[in-house]
């Protein structure tokens, strides 16, 4: 068995913990053309698991298949199942609301909605629960909070939040992510548009976050995979080669294509 197979033949874990995301068998395909040949892994429960790999080789759209965002697109098509606690939600019958309040997601430029500090995080909060102001005003202040923007954003809850600098933008988008509650938190390249300082912020926010959600990040840069995961997922042509303990596959990779990539031979 040659290494590509054996890394697709049975579901790589790279952890002791419960698995939340049990990922079998996925190809994915954009209008024919094939873009993930067979994906199995387990991702761990209240950890961070980082993508890492060249560019185009399937690690956004990897990420985004874990909340179907693909689904809105005609001619965009996924086989194969993942399991969030037992269920699997590239079913149709997992309704697509039930997913979003699982599954949250954060993008690489943030985008707040042209309104206030406040409506952008109540406004998801809104589309799925009915809360009184006083309720709200708990739930958004939670949020905030968890997104460690609550003391620069506490005095401006009704500006714009165009008004914030890039990085609180991206921490207001983690609040929207978090304020509906969900269970797994998907970030693509979530600091690519952020300054240093902003990065490091956003960062230890992740390292904070995983004590109660499970974190997916996609990132370009092996530094930050290698700062802020414990486990690392490496892919090369929509294929997963290797996925283990982050300093595993930083120290000591147990494929050349893993040892090339991290060293910088190619990609
Ligand atoms: N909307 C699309 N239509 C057609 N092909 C697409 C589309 N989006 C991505 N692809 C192709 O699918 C493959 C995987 O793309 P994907 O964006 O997942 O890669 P990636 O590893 O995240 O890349 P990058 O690091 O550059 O963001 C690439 O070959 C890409 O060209």
């Amino acid at each position: 068995m040659n290494d590509l197979a054996a890394a697709t033949a049975a579901p790589l874990t790279g952890a002791n913990a419960p698995a939340k995301l049990k990922v079998r068998d996925v190809h994915f395909y954009y209008n024919g053309y094939h873009a993930l040949k067979g994906i199995n892994m387990d991702i761990p429960e209240k950890q961070v698991t980082a993508i890492i790999g060249p560019s185009g080789c399937g690690k956004s759209t990897l990420l985004r298949i874990f909340n179907r965002i693909y689904a809105i697109y005609p001619k965009l098509e996924a086989k194969g199942s993942i399991e969030l606690d037992g269920e699997n939600i590239l079913d149709p019958s997992y309704s697509m609301n039930r997913l979003r309040t699982k599954v949250g997601m954060v993008f690489q430029k943030p985008v707040p909605f042209p309104m206030t500090i406040f409506e952008n995080v109540a406004y998801g909060i809104r589309h799925h629960e009915r809360l009184s102001r006083a309720d709200m005003e708990i739930r958004v202040e939670q949020a905030l909070r968890s997104a460690a923007l609550w003391d620069e954003a506490k005095d401006k809850l009704k500006q714009s939040a165009l008004g914030l600098s890039g990085g609180q933008q991206q921490r207001l988008c983690i609040a929207r992510g978090i304020a509906l509650r969900p269970e797994v938190l998907l970030l693509d390249e979530p600091t690519s548009a952020l300054d240093p300082i902003a990065t490091g912020r956003i960062e230890q926010l992740v390292e904070e976050l995983k004590h109660e959600y499970t974190i997916v990040i996609v990132t370009h840069n092996m530094q930050q995979a290698a700062r802020v995961s414990d486990r690392t997922a490496f892919m090369y042509m929509g294929d997963l080669i290797e996925f283990d303990n982050t300093e595993k596959i930083f120290t000591k990779p147990g494929k050349k294509q893993t040892e090339d990539y991290i060293t910088g031979r190619f990609g």
